[in-house]
């Protein structure tokens, strides 16, 4: 979808930003361009809507080389965020998201209903925010605005330079996380720029690390984190990558336990067989949980249930799965569908969440392995 071939950009003071780069981000893929300042990630994405020429090479998108492209219609099919969020200061939060449609020609009222859709999907509510000017909104309300704004064209690529850098790691953490439920929805190619390697792993399907104008690797974050291809990697990705890797690493059901279920409208139990106990409402949906002790007392389950705060959809990361552990100071934490229905899953515990880790360990291993095997057979062939 996006091809750079042998692109070079060197300025007029001399500095070589971008150094004969060639890579491809697939239809519906997700890249993420790491590295430290000044390597040249900003460079990269403002070649892609011209907003910077490259000095010699080759950059085309959907197949068709831009550099024949008019600029102003490109930039309209290449949705853009940025740090800055740059939104109008003088227009409506709703009129901020409509720009992209009006300048494209749509009716008014489609582009008002698109933007109020869009406005909604990235968590806003268009009827109380959409009427609001820029600067009656948090940091973080504005960047949302800022991804609604770059999407409602549904443009088929986005650029995104440090999108979610300017708020605190919390809210930037949920953001993060719309987003990608938000682009998992629309399937929008993405190249996303970020000097942070645990917001590349996490939203990316590939992470290209950057040296000095240079790719240093282009790979699937449990590979750079797994198998760094240079010591510069190495090192950029850090000591601690077998903990950055918990971020990469989903919840997958095998990795959970079934403990003894009860449910709201049973009568106690009186011995559970194990320390604590699931409740599930009649839906079988989780409600909370009960201990060997409570199960003991007279009465019914829904009188002495507690309600859970340590659950979690099936998909989310260990890392996720970990911090809600110690934010809950929970020993294990419930692990529902991902799929809307909320239906109980079965459990993670500690144990559970380390054998997980060294699966996902093992597991790139072998592929590493194999790849390494046919590469050997491709030579030998060859
Ligand atoms: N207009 C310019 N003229 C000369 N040099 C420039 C210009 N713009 C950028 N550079 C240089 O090109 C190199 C790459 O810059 P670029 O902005 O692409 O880096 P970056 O990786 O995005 O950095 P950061 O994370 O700090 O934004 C840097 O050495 C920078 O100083």
């Amino acid at each position: 979808m996006i091809r750079f071939e042998h692109v070079t950009k060197r300025y007029p003071d001399g500095t070589t930003a971008v150094d004969d780069l060639s890579f491809e981000v697939a239809r519906g893929e997700l890249v993420t361009l790491v590295g430290p300042s000044g390597c040249g990630k900003t460079t990269t994405m403002k070649m892609v809507n011209r907003l910077i020429e490259p000095t010699s090479g080759r950059i085309s998108v959907d197949g068709e080389d831009i550099s024949g492209a008019d600029p102003v219609e490109l930039r309209r099919r290449i949705g853009y965020v940025i740090q800055q969020v740059g939104l109008f200061p003088h227009k409506t939060v709703l009129e901020n998201t409509a720009t992209v449609p009006h300048l494209l020609g749509w009716k008014r009222s489609r582009a008002r209903e698109r933007a109020a859709e869009l406005l909604e999907l990235v968590g806003l509510d268009p009827a109380v925010h959409g009427s609001r000017y820029p600067e009656q909104l948090s940091g973080g309300q504005r960047q949302r605005v800022g991804v609604a704004r770059a999407l409602a064209a549904d443009p088929p690529v986005l650029l995104m330079d440090e999108p979610f850098g300017a708020v605190d790691p919390v809210v930037r953490e949920h953001l993060q996380n719309e987003f990608l439920r938000l682009r998992a929805r629309l399937g929008t190619t993405v190249l996303l720029v970020t000097h942070d390697i645990e917001e590349a792993v996490r939203l990316g399907d590939r992470i290209a690390v950057y040296g000095q104008g240079r790719i240093e690797q282009f790979d699937a974050p449990a590979a750079v984190l797994g198998t760094p291809a240079t010591p510069y990697v190495a090192d950029f990705v850090g000591a601690d990558r077998g903990l950055k890797r918990l971020s990469v690493t989903p919840i997958e059901e095998s990795d959970l336990e079934q403990p003894p279920v009860v449910r709201l409208g049973d009568t106690l139990p009186r011995e559970l067989g194990a320390r604590w106990a699931v409740v599930l409402d009649e839906a079988g949906d989780l409600h909370g949980w009960i201990s060997a002790e409570q199960a003991r007392e007279r009465g019914t389950v829904r009188e002495h249930a507690r309600r859970m705060d340590a659950w979690l959809p099936l998909g989310s990361s260990l890392k996720q799965a970990f911090s809600t552990m110690l934010q809950h100071d929970a020993g294990w934490i419930a692990v529902i569908d991902a799929e809307g229905a909320g239906q109980f899953l079965g459990v993670l515990t500690p144990a559970r969440l380390h054998e997980a880790l060294r699966r996902s360990i093992d597991a790139d291993a072998q592929a590493i392995a194999r790849a390494e095997v046919s590469l050997e057979s491709i030579a030998s062939t060859g």
